[in-house]
């Protein structure tokens, strides 16, 4: 059967002369400006004390000697891996032209799994670097990912360099809680493997981290034993500071394509947040996307106002998919109080419709993890990781009184995003969340039950 099209619109421009028709961008060179990009040398601001102590590490391999392992600690954006990484690649450069092979990889553990995983993009990496065939991931026990790892570097390299970054994120979601976080055995395996001089070659592990406690305190004692890193700290940047890193990229636009107050608007708005020059460089890379997609020619402030609330959900987004498994479960029963209990919520004297009271999401997670047969942690574990998702500027804590001396209580805020995206994002990413919000009748009454009688 001819399908009737009926009486078409016409169609302004065709879809060629659409495709090939003026095309007005404020970017100059958006690479510069990109989440990965290394920039050169010269458009690092300050970090001069961090820079020497990082070189002053790095320099013995130059002339055959083992640098000491290194902790970079400090809050997000605060140029750690920039700094490791543009030390690494000139140390490489500059082995190359006196017979030195060095090589570097880098490895975030906010995307691994698990200890396996890690290992073998470690190896993947080198493997890549140096041009070998690629070994399988599958089908091979982790100890033969580390001993393919020694033997490439034993092998290829005088030295190799390890970034290893946001390490403390790599618990591995599969052991059970009495096991160390996989990060734990991966720095014992690896500082082990160079102190009983399992190569002839040697390496370094260069590890970064906002949070250096949980790191720390997360190593069981063998590998506190066998690692002792020199610790290098990174303070978040003040607004001038970040109008600087911002200025020495100005020219990702084209010349007249940003007003004069953005780019102090946009290290201004970053340096009240967490003075993270990621957020900065995000919100303006953000802003002159948003300028395009209106095909205007210059960026303005409002584009940065416009470009905050995308930016900071996406951080949110961002760390809510990455953290542990059981901080997500603790998230999403929290999340759940709030979504199904707006009714009870509404109704309080002490709770707002933006909350969740910490003892009613605390019962949410026992019934959530009970439905779905998952290992249940103490009440103290889940009160710890909420407090985590706090300083990480999930949710908020709060602590308020009920009057008339009642007592205080906890309850969770969700005010960066909203606990129906929370829901949303967990529910893509994990079935089990889903299977939860199925009985959708049953889960508010279980909800609305516990909130009325809070
Ligand atoms: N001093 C600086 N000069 C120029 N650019 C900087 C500086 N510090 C950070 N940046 C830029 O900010 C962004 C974030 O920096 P980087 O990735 O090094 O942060 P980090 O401390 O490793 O963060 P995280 O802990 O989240 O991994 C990068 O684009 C980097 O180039």
């Amino acid at each position: 059967m001819v399908e009737e099209l009926g009486e078409q619109s016409e169609r302004p421009l065709s879809i060629t002369d659409q495709l090939t028709s003026e095309y007005n961008t404020v970017f100059n060179n958006k690479d510069l400006i990109e989440p990965d990009t290394i920039v050169d040398e010269d458009r690092i601001v300050g970090r001069d004390e961090q820079l020497n102590r990082v070189i002053n590490i790095i320099k013995p391999a130059l002339h055959g000697d083992q640098p000491e392992d290194m902790l970079l600690r400090g809050p997000s954006g605060t140029g750690k891996t920039l700094i490791a990484g543009t030390v690494a690649t000139k140390a490489i450069k500059i082995g190359a032209s006196r017979d030195v092979q060095m090589e570097f990889v880098e490895v975030n553990g906010k995307h691994k799994k698990s200890e396996h995983e890690a290992i073998h993009q470690i190896t993947h990496a080198f493997e890549r670097e140096l041009d070998l065939e690629y070994t399988s991931k599958t089908g091979v026990s982790t100890s033969s990912r580390y001993d393919r790892l020694f033997d490439i570097v034993d092998e290829y390299l005088d030295f190799g360099i390890v970034i290893l970054d946001e390490l403390d994120l790599l618990v591995g979601d599969s052991r059970n809680k009495d096991e160390p976080p996989a990060f734990s055995d991966i720095l014992y395996k690896l500082s082990r493997a160079k102190r009983i001089g399992k190569m002839d070659s040697s390496f370094t592990l260069i590890v970064t981290t906002n949070s250096p406690n949980s790191l720390m305190s997360g190593l069981n004692s063998r590998t506190d034993s066998t690692f002792n890193p020199t610790e290098v700290s990174f303070a978040d940047y003040n607004a001038n500071e970040l109008r600087e890193i911002l200025s020495h990229r100005r020219d990702a636009f084209y010349e007249d394509a940003l007003d004069d107050d953005v780019i102090p608007y946009v290290a201004a708005v970053a340096a009240q947040g967490e003075g993270d020059a990621r957020f900065a460089i995000d919100l303006l890379r953000e802003a002159g996307n948003i300028a395009n997609r209106r095909e205007m020619q210059t960026v303005h402030k409002s584009h940065v106002e416009e470009a905050k609330n995308q930016v900071e959900k996406n951080y949110v987004v961002d760390v809510i998919e990455n953290v542990s498994f059981q901080k997500q479960v603790s998230l999403f029963a929290a999340a759940v109080v709030n979504l199904y209990g707006q009714t009870e919520l509404g109704r309080s004297d002490y709770l707002t419709e933006m909350s969740a009271p910490a003892t009613v999401a605390h019962t949410l997670y026992n019934w959530i993890t009970d439905h779905e047969d998952i290992e249940q942690r103490s009440k103290h574990s889940f009160l710890r990781w909420m407090r985590e998702l706090d300083t990480y500027e999930v949710i908020e804590l709060n602590r308020k009184g009920r009057g008339n001396e009642m007592g205080v209580f906890a309850e969770y805020i969700f005010h960066n995003l909203s606990a129906e995206a929370m829901v949303e994002t967990l529910a893509d990413k994990d079935k089990r969340f889903a299977n939860v919000l199925e009985d959708e009748e049953l889960l508010k009454s279980v909800v609305q039950t516990n909130l009325k009688n809070f």
